[in-house]
């Protein structure tokens, strides 16, 4: 296992790079912990793949270092940087028994053969696979041999990381869930470095430790589920994570007042002078409908979600969206919106600003 740094990496697809937008990957320098679970997230084109291919070294990077623990990997092949991957498409062996695709990568290291039987039992178990393990990989459907090469992905315990391309693709809905607990659990118990890769919040949220939120090229933030809904660092954060997700408003800060459209919203704390398109950004889970209270609001609709409804409103000139809870009343006597102010992000240039007096 190992940890990974990434050290003022760049990556262009054209020979000649004419500026910023002609590099997939923008210039960054990030370190993944040694054993941490990560899921790195964004929507589609923003960079996933690249930087996990820079990590597994099928991409050589136009510009940086990539550094398992202090070696330096930019220049090694994938075969030298003793990693295991799983794809979004299965790669079994199909002549192959599920037992031999599984044992395949321990007996290609030259394991012991009692350790083989039991790590391929293990695995076979966590995978639900164990009464077809004699079976040929051919016939199987494209679901299990998915769940071959999530296994064979893990069966070695010695690898510096294993990297996961949205691995549940072709997985039906149910075993997706079931899978993702498994493999939670098995990083508890053997603490690999594990690189997730999806556009699925929910499986990002339930698989990691920490989530890494890509946005054209960028890492734009880097934290736990907890820190990515409470304290956003980017409005693309905001808006991504949460069903729906954050409201944003443009409003003038000063102190700790946000002023917008001749109303003032008092906000949990204070900030200094900045410069740029200034927003507030606030989750529907903090917004609550008042009769007078706060921001006048248009309702436009209200949708049952089940536990919970979601309004859709217009603010300001902007769409707002309050989640009340279930039970709660949504007369027409409500027709103002509230913000809890201490729940409020500021936001200069889409980039969150810290507020005075050191809180972050
Ligand atoms: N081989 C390539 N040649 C040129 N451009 C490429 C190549 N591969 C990717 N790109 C471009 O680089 C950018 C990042 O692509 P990448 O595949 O890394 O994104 P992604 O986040 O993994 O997307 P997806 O979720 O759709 O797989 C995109 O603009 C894409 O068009």
């Amino acid at each position: 296992m190992a940890q990974i740094t990434l050290q003022n990496l760049a990556h262009s697809y054209y020979a000649n790079p004419r500026g910023e937008h002609d590099f997939a990957l923008k210039q960054m320098d990030h370190v993944w912990q040694d054993g941490g679970a990560y899921a790195l997230l964004g929507s589609s084109g923003c960079g996933k793949t690249t930087l996990l291919n820079i990590i597994s070294g099928l991409l050589k990077p136009s510009q940086g270092r990539v550094l398992f623990g202090d070696r330096d990997v930019t220049d090694a092949e994938t075969a030298e940087r003793n990693i295991a991957q799983v794809f979004q498409f299965p790669v079994v062996y199909d002549t192959m028994t599920v037992r031999d695709n599984l044992s395949f990568p321990l007996r290609n290291r030259g394991m012991d053969a009692g350790y083989i039987k039991s790590r391929v039992n293990q695995i076979a178990a966590m995978i639900g696979m164990e009464s077809m393990l004699d079976r040929k990989a051919r016939g199987l459907t494209a679901d299990a041999k998915q769940k071959i090469s999530l296994g064979r992905g893990m069966v070695r315990e010695d690898v510096n990381a294993i990297l996961f391309d949205e691995p549940l693709t072709v997985i039906d809905p149910h075993m997706k869930w079931e899978l993702r607990t498994q493999l939670k659990q098995l990083h508890r118990e053997f603490g690999h470095t594990m690189i997730y890769v999806t556009h699925d919040q929910t499986e990002a949220l339930t698989f990691a430790d920490k989530v890494v939120v890509m946005y054209d090229g960028r890492v734009v933030q880097m934290g736990t589920p907890e820190d990515l809904f409470e304290t956003p660092a980017h409005t693309f954060v905001g808006y991504f994570i949460g069903s729906p997700g954050m409201n944003l408003l443009d409003a003038e800060i000063r102190g700790g007042t946000a002023h917008l459209q001749g109303a003032s919203i008092p906000l949990g704390a204070a900030y200094g002078p900045m410069t740029g398109r200034t927003q507030i950004g606030i989750r529907p889970e903090y917004a609550v409908l008042t009769e007078g209270d706060g921001l006048p609001i248009k309702i436009r609709r209200v949708e049952d979600v089940g536990r919970h409804r979601i309004i859709r409103g217009d603010v300001a000139g902007a769409t707002v969206n309050v989640i009340a809870p279930e039970g709660m009343p949504v007369g027409a006597s409500l027709t103002h919106v509230r913000f809890t102010p201490d729940r409020i992000n500021v936001y200069a240039d889409d980039w969150r600003v810290a507020p005075l007096g050191g809180a972050a």
